[in-house]
């Protein structure tokens, strides 16, 4: 999917939410465990019950290769139904790879052709040859971790080098590779006081949001500066959605959550011309 079919998208349905499908048979209704394909038929409930409220869904892949075969064969099925039923919906495989260039081609080869995910997260630790090999595939955006939610953000990540602190040279450095407009960035909602800065560095880059929910991000404050004139910012959200209710009303329950979210972004959409 290009940018501007995403933007459409947000300016549709005037919500910038992202789901994330962080499916653990721990945390889902039993009831579905009795069935033949648990995950599955979890993601697929979450997924009609929030259509319309969200432009985007994440897999973080780390929860279906937990399962194995079956796991992954869920993931599977899950971009299929996505892709078939909802085309006009934004797909995130959230895998953090990344690799010395002929591994990242491979992993960039089973998540934009295989699988026909529209983007990817990649860890950018090793630099410009193990990006460039998803930065080739035309209309699919890859995703560099940035400034990321977690306390060991701060570990490396804000660290000066050289004068700069280490993920504004991620997001500058990147600027400069081939196909750098397929760019997105990783950014977390509970770092919303680094988002000025940010937009100096990277106006006009999608911004993948987690944090809100679970992790306690605020989302006026992470869109006092995040917002560009494309609103520029897929806000993710994952526990506190698809986790609202362990009972058989699941999938309502997900809806209500994720009706309140997409609520408060219709109204901050309104104050804001794009
Ligand atoms: O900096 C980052 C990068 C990725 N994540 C992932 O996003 C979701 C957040 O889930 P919640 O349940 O909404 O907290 C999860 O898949 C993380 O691995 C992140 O949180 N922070």
């Amino acid at each position: 999917m290009t940018t501007k079919e995403l933007v459409e998208q947000i300016r549709k349905k005037q919500s910038f939410l992202c789901i994330g499908l962080d499916t653990n048979l721990d945390k889902i209704p039993s009831h579905l465990l009795d069935g033949p394909d648990p995950i599955f038929a979890f993601n697929k409930a979450i997924i009609e019950a929030t259509q319309h409220l969200a432009v985007a869904y994440k897999p973080n892949v780390a929860f279906y290769e937990a399962y194995g075969l079956e796991g992954w064969q869920a993931l599977q099925k899950t971009i299929e139904y996505l892709n078939k039923n909802y085309p006009e919906i934004y797909t995130i495989a959230d895998a953090k790879r990344g690799d010395i260039g002929n591994t990242s081609a491979r992993y960039a080869k089973t998540f934009f052709s295989d699988l026909s995910f529209d983007s990817v997260t990649v860890a950018p630790y090793m630099g410009e040859d193990s990006v460039v090999p998803f930065l080739e595939f035309e209309n699919k955006h890859t995703i560099l971790l940035a400034l990321t939610s977690n306390r060991g953000a701060f570990d490396f990540q804000t660290q000066i080098v050289n004068g700069s602190a280490l993920y504004k040279k991620v997001i500058q450095t990147s600027q400069t590779w081939k196909n750098h407009r397929n760019l997105m960035y990783v950014v977390g909602a509970t770092k919303a006081e680094y988002f000025k800065e940010i937009r100096e560095i990277a106006p006009n880059n999608f911004l993948l949001v987690p944090g809100i929910g679970a992790q306690g991000g605020n989302l006026q404050e992470v869109c006092k500066y995040g917002l560009n004139e494309n609103v520029g910012l897929l806000i993710n959200s994952s526990r506190s959605i698809i986790y609202a209710s362990a009972e058989a009303n699941f999938a309502d329950a997900a809806a209500k959550k994720a009706g309140e979210l997409q609520q408060q972004m219709a109204s901050i959409l309104e104050k804001h011309e794009f």
